[in-house]
């Protein structure tokens, strides 16, 4: 395991050639429709982070037979539709939200009842947006305080389609009614005003399921088949996003990243930072298990303030604490608005990236909805991760323009996107010493 405290020191110029784990989204999807189908999947780039591994537990609990004959690879011998199995135990879905929420879609269908549990972090995040839906289906799924952690899903209900407009730009409560739409008679539709990554879509069509999707609107019906399909899980892009700053901000860097997954709905951060200024270069773009990936070349520029256009928003949703650490060390004032829903992730990430930023002796104001940050130069000092592991690669990225050592206490959670991590950014030459 990684260590829990980091220290990250002034930094020289950034070079290499890496290649970021797999994508998470993509895996925690694959292991459940894998799962579920009819049939023996191969899921090659399989990401061996905490919260798809804990995905994979869970679907081994409900009794399905997951083989991983080297690490990024599992082969999954799917159960069918109605093949999982009640759970001796609750169901741990750690650290992870899309875990957690996508799980209920498909227990909601079940005919068995199910407990799922998550960490401290887990147990404080809203899950009312998927049960509300859920119990317009037909579901019975009793929460505590209102809408948090544990949940207990009670199954054996008659699950009915829905037309589902989503309050919030998610790509977690557009899954769950879909997965709980492939258990329901008639159609279950679910219409978003701001468009979110359409995995869930992609790779339902892909195990052989019909449904429409366009972007903001997705349409299937339930009474058919999934039939198992290889998967192939391109390098995932938010992970990716920490180096693309890291080499825009350190003076002198040319850093390559292979084959990084380019769904346009993940890809927000991109647009931000070319609009900030950087310089990253798409090269050999190529479609790798139906997604669009490309070798992004990143070379230092001097990065500006921008207002984020608020349409980026849900495109670069988890990569807003890296936006924060750019726009730190931009010239000029950046804005992000429209983002309330960062406070609501693993962390409450504008609380604490604020906090963290204003250590390092950055003027930072915080609004309901995001923050303006006025860029200047970066102090070293102490500052809290929240056991929030993007926080922690985010400031493990800042600190390698500070004048002087950053100290980030917490960050064992990074193991839960990206294991690794320290090891590849010494590898291009960022200071990270663990503790
Ligand atoms: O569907 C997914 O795989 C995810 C959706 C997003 O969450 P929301 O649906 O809560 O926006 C994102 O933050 C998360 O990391 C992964
Ligand atoms: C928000 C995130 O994940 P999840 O919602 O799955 O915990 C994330 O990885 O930044």
């Amino acid at each position: 395991m990684s260590g829990h405290t980091w220290t990250t020191g002034p930094a020289s110029a950034l070079a290499g050639e890496i290649v970021v784990p797999g994508d998470k989204s993509i895996s925690h999807r694959a292991i459940m429709l894998a799962a579920l189908a009819d049939g023996t999947s191969q899921v090659e780039g399989f990401l061996e982070g905490e919260d798809t591994r804990a995905t994979a537990r869970i679907f081994a609990d409900l009794g399905v037979r997951i083989e991983t004959p080297n690490a990024s690879r599992r082969v999954v011998h799917g159960v069918g539709l109605d093949g999982l199995r009640e759970a001796a135990r609750p169901l741990d879905c750690g650290n992870s939200g899309t875990g957690m929420r996508l799980l209920c879609g498909v227990l909601a269908g079940q005919a068995f009842a199910s407990t799922l549990v998550g960490d401290e972090s887990l147990s404080r995040r809203p899950m009312g947006r998927v049960t509300e839906p859920l119990a317009a289906m037909g579901a019975r799924i009793d929460t505590r305080d209102g809408g948090l952690p544990p949940l207990r899903i009670t199954g054996g209900s008659r699950l009915r389609g829905i037309a589902y407009a989503t309050p919030v730009a998610s790509a977690q409560v557009k899954s769950a009614v879909l997965l709980a739409g492939l258990y329901a008679e008639g159609e279950t539709e679910v219409r978003e005003a701001h468009p979110t990554r359409d995995y869930t879509e992609r790779m339902l069509a892909a195990f052989g399921w019909p449904i429409a999707f366009e972007p903001g609107r997705a349409r299937l019906a339930g009474g058919h088949r999934l039939r198992a399909t290889d998967v192939v899980v391109p390098a995932d892009f938010s992970s990716a996003a920490f180096f693309l700053v890291a080499a825009s901000i350190v003076p002198g860097s040319r850093v390559l990243l292979r084959a990084v997954g380019l769904n346009p709905r993940r890809t927000g951060l991109l647009q931000a930072l070319r609009l900030m200024g950087a310089d990253i270069r798409e090269h050999a773009a190529r479609e790798q298990g139906g997604e669009t990936v490309a070798d992004l070349e990143v070379r230092h520029a001097r990065l500006r303030g921008i207002d984020v256009p608020l349409d980026l928003v849900p495109d670069m949703i988890d990569e807003f604490p890296a936006l924060f650490a750019a726009a730190a060390v931009a010239d000029g004032t950046t804005r992000v608005r429209g983002a309330a829903e960062l406070r609501v992730k693993e962390s409450d990430r504008i609380a604490v990236m604020a906090e963290g930023l204003r250590r390092l002796g950055i003027t930072i104001d915080e609004t309901p909805d995001g923050a303006t940050i006025a860029g200047g130069r970066l102090d070293g000092g102490e500052v809290d991760s929240a056991g929030d592991h993007r926080i922690a690669m985010s400031f493990a990225v800042a600190g390698a323009v500070a004048r002087a050592p950053v100290r980030i206490d917490d960050c064992a959670n990074v193991a839960t996107s990206f294991p690794g991590f320290p090891a590849l950014a010494r590898g291009i030459g960022l200071a990270l010493a663990e503790t």
